[in-house]
């Protein structure tokens, strides 16, 4: 009797290219190795974990006390956080399809030696008592050089909804407090550290104290410079009005049974969303799609 697992090889498996194996009971994880680069992604939520183009250091970050079980969400990599994003009363932070298995749809090399992943989501019994609408969802993961992320929304029902979004992506960097992001000179944003106070971002984003900010009405790139590093990470979007910058901080990460301590030096998410009043409107049988592209310069 072949396992979940065998059949994940059997059907997808690439020799030499692409692997599954578990990173817990139940938790299938893809792991892709090309010339170009190397990457793991997991089902449950179909969350990239981890990505390092050849000849360059990991660019995604996460946490050495993440947490790997059935239903709990993983610190690091790029949880997909739909359809909403942040908190909203009685229901999961960040949406509920981050802790749920995703099913595998297809995975191709293309013709530039990309290896292609595509992975989807719909509508349950259990999705509906939490958000009651017909939907699928689909993320397009391209492993090259460049990482690209590209999450579709299907409304499959009769009537229009509204989503909120993001692509919740944990960086690598060498030293926070060395690291900026430049990209959002003059935008506005709502700082969650000051329940939601606006302000205006005025040069580069830098990082002194626990930062969790949404910037909106922004398509622009976002350039992360880790001096201390000598790399800079770009990300550019498409179909995204927000961008979202989080580093915890001291006090924060103390909260956080799946951060380390002082882990908060290494990493910062940069999120290509669709946040506060960026929200996303789908008519019946419409579409939307948000993409990142991740790249090293
Ligand atoms: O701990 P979670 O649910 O993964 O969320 C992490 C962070 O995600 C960020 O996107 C939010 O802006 C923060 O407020 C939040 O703390």
């Amino acid at each position: 009797m072949p396992t979940p697992l065998d059949t994940l090889n059997a059907s997808f498996g690439l020799p030499g290219t692409l692997h599954f194996d578990e990173a817990a009971p139940g938790l299938p994880v893809a792991h892709i190795t090309t010339p170009l680069a190397s990457a793991s992604i997991a089902l449950q939520g179909a969350q990239v974990l981890t990505w390092q183009p050849t000849g360059q250091q990991p660019v995604l970050w996460v946490s050495k006390a993440a947490i790997f079980e059935e239903g709990k969400p993983v610190r690091g990599g790029v949880p997909v956080c739909w359809p909403w994003f942040g908190a909203v009363p009685g229901k999961p932070m960040h949406g509920f399809v981050r802790t749920r298995l995703w099913q595998l749809r297809g995975a191709e090399l293309d013709a530039p030696g990309q290896v292609v992943l595509r992975l989807g989501i719909g509508d349950d019994v259990a999705t509906h008592s939490l958000w009651d609408h017909a939907f699928d969802l689909e993320l397009t993961v391209t492993v090259g050089s460049t990482l690209t992320l590209a999450l579709t929304t299907r409304n499959t029902g009769t009537q229009a909804f509204e989503i909120t979004q993001a692509l919740h992506t944990y960086l690598c960097t060498t030293e926070i407090t060395q690291t900026t992001v430049q990209g959002l000179d003059a935008c506005h944003y709502l700082d969650k550290v000051q329940d939601f106070a606006p302000y205006q971002q005025s040069g580069a984003v830098t990082f002194q104290s626990e930062t969790d900010r949404i910037y909106t009405d922004t398509t622009a790139d976002s350039l992360i410079v880790d001096a201390a590093g000598g790399r800079n990470l770009r990300i550019a979007k498409q179909g995204s009005a927000s961008t979202v910058v989080w580093n915890p901080w001291t006090d924060k990460e103390k909260t956080m049974a799946d951060m380390a301590s002082g882990e908060f030096h290494q990493m910062l998410c940069v999120e290509t969303c669709n946040a506060g009043p960026d929200a996303v409107s789908i008519p019946a049988g419409g579409a939307h799609t948000l993409v990142a592209i991740i790249s090293v310069e």
